[in-house]
């Protein structure tokens, strides 16, 4: 059984908003956020880009192969729920982490060239900037909203530096996906703290409440306009004891060509998260021990390198899904 569903609103404008936005992330994991501040013409100048980037030829996408986590992931390269999307996930990605961020072997993203793609890269970046402030502003107010200081998330080290990965995605339409597809992107829980996600409207986006019901209900997402919608990822949901629920998520096939941009805001991988006092004493006890990020993640990106997972995908399937 499939429905639309009711979403919670967050007003970035309201005066205290502190107990609607515990609310929705306790019983939801998810809710729009309107009043954000971000502009129309910065949020239209990334799907363009994006557009324009996934048109380009896949010998071209391939310069810019993911590495570390960063670049493109070519259409099957991800592989989140094995049992509906056996082969991986028909859609493609390209990834990027923080303009700033130098690891020891330098700033790790990789970005199509100037001639190519004019003003692409200042274009991510600038959106990366942007949605990184406005994610550090909704942190704050959940930091407020579970009774711990408002830099709580500053203060352990989530930002520093900052984990968070800006991700454009390009699902194809259902037309040129094979029959055993059955959704766009396999169903899933986001790793991180929160994603900040926005589409391009096309539906597809659904979530599942309670994956251990069966069968399982998946209830439709729409995009609401000019809003973006937030869901809780599995660091929030140790850190405050499974009060917030990450939610379970996928896209289904799309009816047409669909294009959305998350920002998954992961904390930075040395930051150790830990059962909020909030959130546990004795009973309930904390349900998690303490986990360092990197660790985590090690163990839940399981996706494989794309010169593996694509070794029975023809040059004819990576183009067109
Ligand atoms: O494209 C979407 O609407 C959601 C994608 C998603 O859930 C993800 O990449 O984690
Ligand atoms: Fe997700």
């Amino acid at each position: 059984m499939e429905g639309a569903l009711q979403v919670p609103i967050i007003d970035l404008s309201s005066i205290d908003l502190s107990d609607s936005l515990k609310k929705a992330c306790i019983e939801n994991g998810y809710f729009y956020l309107i009043n954000h501040e971000v502009e129309g013409d910065l949020i239209r100048r990334v799907f363009d880009g994006s557009r324009g980037f996934f048109d380009l030829s896949i010998g071209e996408k391939m310069k810019v192969l993911r590495k570390n986590h960063r670049g493109y992931t070519p259409f099957y390269d991800e592989k989140l729920d094995l049992v509906d999307n056996p082969k991986g996930d028909p859609k493609e990605s390209i990834y990027f982490g923080a303009p700033e961020d130098i690891s020891p072997y330098g700033n790790l993203n990789q970005w199509p060239t100037e001639e190519i793609l004019p003003c692409w890269r200042s274009t991510m970046e600038e959106y990366y900037r942007v949605i990184l402030n406005l994610g550090k502003r909704v942190l704050s107010l959940i930091a407020l909203a579970l009774n711990v200081n408002e830099d709580f998330f500053e203060k352990v080290g989530a930002f520093n530096p900052p984990g968070a990965l800006l991700r454009p995605m390009h699902y194809p339409d259902e037309i040129n996906y094979c029959d055993q597809y059955m959704h766009g992107c396999g169903a899933h829980t986001d790793y991180g703290m929160i994603t900040i996600l926005i589409t391009d409207g096309v539906p597809g986006l659904q979530v599942c409440r309670d994956i251990l019901q069966k069968p399982q209900i998946w209830e439709d997402v729409p995009q609401l306009n000019g809003g973006f919608i937030v869901n809780v990822g599995d660091m929030m949901e140790r850190w405050t004891n499974c009060l917030f629920k990450s939610i379970y998520h996928r896209v289904t096939k799309p009816e047409q060509e669909r294009y959305s941009v998350a920002m998954f805001f992961d904390p930075s991988p040395d930051c150790v998260v830990e059962c909020l006092k909030s959130c546990c004493s004795e009973s309930p006890p904390p349900r998690f021990p303490p986990v360092r990020v990197a660790d985590y993640l090690k163990e839940h990106y399981i996706w494989l390198p794309v010169n593996m997972c694509n070794k029975n995908i023809t040059e004819e399937e990576m183009r067109t899904g």
